[in-house]
């Protein structure tokens, strides 16, 4: 049994960043910007008003001065001519400033009668006026690579970027294995079970970026998974699930051998997931998770997104830890590092009792893995403790 932070080592040396391509801003979603671009304009590309009013020279704004109306500005109709000494020109919030003009009052704050306006007694204090590129100016940079937010979607529309340069979304094929599972909508056979944890992999490696091909479900024979692993061709990587332990029927690790994989590694100081193995199977990086849904899952948090990542061009890093002070007594953990299902209230983490790996319920119920170390003695009740947010 390997340390868990060797065997993520172990599988970021696996894969490698893939290669971007351009694709349109409307389909940049949950992509990552695979490297920096620049702003080909600058925003605002001019001195615009940032409220309805009018724009006046600045000295000459104070309480019952007035001003001749001699015009108009409103988004996308600048006003040409110039604004002098005692002049106003009617302005809309986005307009250019006219030239001569320095300040803008609110329309609130202004009588108009006709074409003449006469300023308020409480006037509004600031000029009202965005500087030409206050946002960013012609050349800014957006860094990459970055996971895009919506925010920086925009950003990148404001900067008149159509297409951007992203990483191509790695392919993940998912074999689940069993003879017991059959599909969500099927009828079981008495000794049969719905096969679950590869619709929550999916999910959550979706999410990450990745594009995920569902296998069909493998039996436990030789024949199958090797079918299996032939339908995997072509992925970034191939996640098996299930068949990972010693028992008779557990075949990923022979069959994989027989198509060639090179080991990494197999079994971790960890728990769930101690029967975790990975490799490298011709191009594809290869990675066996054990078949308990729990077991799964959590390795796919700790271990899969994280690959996920590298392979997005994003840094190698472990899943970030927060910490929380405990609101019920913990006892001491043996030789794997324990992910142990929690929830965190109000900045208090609560460990559920039971920690079967099989237990869906209380992982759909959990916000958090609890993670301790190993041979962590027990810990009373407000110790400060690490967790992952899930
Ligand atoms: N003698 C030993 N037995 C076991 C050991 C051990 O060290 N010695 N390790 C245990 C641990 S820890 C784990 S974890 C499991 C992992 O076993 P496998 O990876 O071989 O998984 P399976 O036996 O195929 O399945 C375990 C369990 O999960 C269910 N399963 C499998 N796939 C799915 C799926 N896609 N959706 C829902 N449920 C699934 C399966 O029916 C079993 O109940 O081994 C322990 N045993
Ligand atoms: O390590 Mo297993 O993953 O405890 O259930």
């Amino acid at each position: 049994m390997i340390p868990v932070a060797e065997a993520l080592d172990r599988l970021f040396a696996l894969v490698r960043p893939l290669e971007a391509e351009d694709v349109a801003l409307t389909d940049c979603a949950g992509r990552v910007l695979a490297r920096t671009v620049n702003a080909r304009r600058t925003q605002p590309p001019f001195a615009a008003s940032a409220m309805d009013g009018y724009a006046v020279v600045g000295d000459q704004v104070a309480p019952g001065a007035k001003f001749t109306v001699i015009g108009e500005a409103a988004a996308g109709h600048a006003f040409d001519g110039v604004v002098a000494v005692g002049q106003a020109v009617r302005i809309f919030t986005g307009a250019p400033i006219p030239s001569g003009a320095s300040h803008v009052v609110i329309q609130e704050d202004v009588e108009r009668t006709g074409d003449t306006i006469t300023l308020n007694d409480n006037l509004d204090s600031g000029s009202n006026i965005r500087p030409a590129g206050g946002d960013f100016v012609e050349g800014a940079e957006l860094t990459g690579p970055r996971r895009l937010s919506p925010a920086h979607i925009a950003l990148a529309a404001a900067m008149n970027l159509p297409k951007l340069p992203v990483t191509r979304r790695p392919i993940v094929a998912i074999m689940a294995t069993g003879n017991e599972l059959v599909m969500p909508g099927e009828t079981p056979k008495d000794d049969q079970i719905i096969a679950s944890n590869n619709f929550g992999l999916k999910a959550l490696l979706e999410s990450r970026g990745a594009e995920v091909r569902m296998l069909p479900i493998a039996r436990d024979t030789h024949e199958a998974l090797r079918l299996g692993f032939d339908l995997a061709r072509g992925a970034d990587l191939v996640v098996t699930i299930g068949g990972a332990s010693v028992g008779d029927h557990d075949l990923v690790a022979p069959v994989a051998a027989d198509l060639g994989m090179e080991t990494s590694f197999y079994k971790i100081a960890m728990r769930p997931g101690k029967p975790l193995m990975a490799g490298k199977l011709g191009d594809m990086a290869m990675v066996g998770l054990p078949g308990n849904p729990v077991s799964a899952l959590v390795c796919g948090q700790i271990f899969l997104c994280p690959l996920i990542d590298v392979m997005l061009g994003l840094p190698a890093a472990a899943a970030p830890r927060l910490t929380a002070r405990l609101a019920a007594p913990l006892t001491a953990n043996g030789p794997r590092e324990h992910y142990m299902r929690a929830r965190v209230e109000a900045g208090e983490i609560t460990a559920y009792d039971n920690q079967d790996s099989s237990l869906l319920g209380i992982l759909a119920d959990a916000n958090a893995l609890l993670v301790r170390p190993v041979r962590d003695p027990a810990q009373d009740i407000g110790a400060t403790v690490e967790y992952i947010a899930i």
